[in-house]
């Protein structure tokens, strides 16, 4: 736990040898100040932190086996790559030779090793990326923490980046935990994702289960999903928004209900054939352009957000302020216990 004026963080986080795991939250949440917790950089108010089994937080930042990679990496401006990773293994009492040649083995692993001599500002934002990991993993931590690993990059870069840093992850035997607001790095780079708001985990779960079944509205936005929550009974649950809502599953009691904005159809005029319990009246509150796709924001009887074609987003003639009627099949709706 960690105590500040108007803030509080309290979480419980474990994680088994060579898991990676994600802390992905809104701003504030309380990410980073978990991340330097860890570390050592803050306090904590209470509680405890155990690593393999060791108390860890009487041990002071620089004894203990942890590395971090910063989100802008740190590097120190006037040592070349090779010392740069040499430094920690420095630190540690290990002889000039052996620290160097330990150092060139980690540039040549991160495909840097023609590099060696290199200062940071000549690196590009991906070298300096894999430096700082280097250098972080030259110490041989039992724990790697990474701070927005990728988020100084451009969105490039980022993807070569990220398929790098997710190999090496893989390969790391111990604890790495990851700070990040995007849900694509958490969601390729870690095995578990632990989602935090407001100083608490609101859920956790590998990527694909939180994906399928947000349990917050935080949550069903990163994912690109309506959520709403309601109470089941058989195979219709009433909203807490309001109407209910036909969905495939069975079930009884409070329920989520999430479909993604792509399953929605959207109407100018009422349509016959559709069923009451899935069509509602709603008004485009906005319309933005989303990849290949326009993603109204409907208000009304149901908020939600749709996916149109540009032809359909035409045809429709859509504009703030438009009414229209929105439905969505039973089969493209999930509901799940609450
Ligand atoms: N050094 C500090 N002194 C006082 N308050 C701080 C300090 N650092 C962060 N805070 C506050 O603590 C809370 C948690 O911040 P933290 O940086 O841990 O969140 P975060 O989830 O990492 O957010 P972000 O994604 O914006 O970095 C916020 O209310 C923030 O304003």
């Amino acid at each position: 736990m960690v105590d500040r004026p108007g803030f509080r963080l309290d979480i419980t986080l474990t994680a088994a040898p060579g898991e990676v795991v994600a802390l992905l939250g809104p701003n504030g949440a309380g990410k980073t100040t978990a991340l330097r917790a860890l570390a050592g950089l803050t306090p904590l108010t209470d509680g405890h932190l155990r690593l393999d089994g060791t108390p860890l937080q009487n041990t002071p930042p620089e004894s203990r086996p942890v590395g971090v990679v910063f989100q802008d990496y740190l590097l120190f401006p006037h040592l070349s790559a090779l010392d740069n990773v040499a430094f920690g293994p420095r630190c540690q009492g290990t002889g000039k030779t052996e620290a160097r040649a330990l150092a060139a083995a980690w540039l040549d692993r991160m495909g840097l090793a023609g590099h060696a001599a290199t200062k940071p500002r000549r690196l590009s934002g991906g070298q300096a990326q894999r430096v700082a990991l280097a250098r972080a993993l030259a110490t041989r931590p039992r724990l790697l923490l990474l701070d927005e690993p990728l988020a100084a990059l451009d969105a490039r870069t980022r993807l070569e980046v990220r398929a790098g840093l997710r190999r090496h992850l893989a390969e790391f035997e111990a604890v790495s935990v990851l700070v990040t607001h995007d849900p694509l790095d958490a969601m390729v780079l870690a095995d578990r994702l632990v989602v935090v708001e407001h100083g608490r985990v609101v859920q956790q779960g590998t990527p694909a289960d939180i994906a399928r079944h947000p349990r917050t509205d935080y949550i069903a936005r990163l994912v690109g999903l309506n959520l709403y929550r309601g109470r089941a009974a058989g195979h219709t649950v009433r909203l807490d928004a309001g109407p209910a809502i036909t969905t495939t599953e069975e079930l009884s009691g409070p329920a989520f209900v999430a479909f993604p904005p792509s399953a929605v159809t959207l109407f100018r005029d009422r349509p016959s054939g559709a069923s009451a319990r899935t069509l509602w009246r709603c008004e485009v509150a906005g319309l933005e352009t989303h990849g290949d796709r326009i993603r109204a924001d409907l208000t009304g009887e149901l908020p939600l957000a749709a996916d149109l074609t540009t032809v359909a987003a035409a045809e429709l003639d859509l504009r703030p302020g438009t009414p229209v009627w929105a439905t969505v099949k039973a089969t493209q709706t999930h509901a799940y216990p609450a």
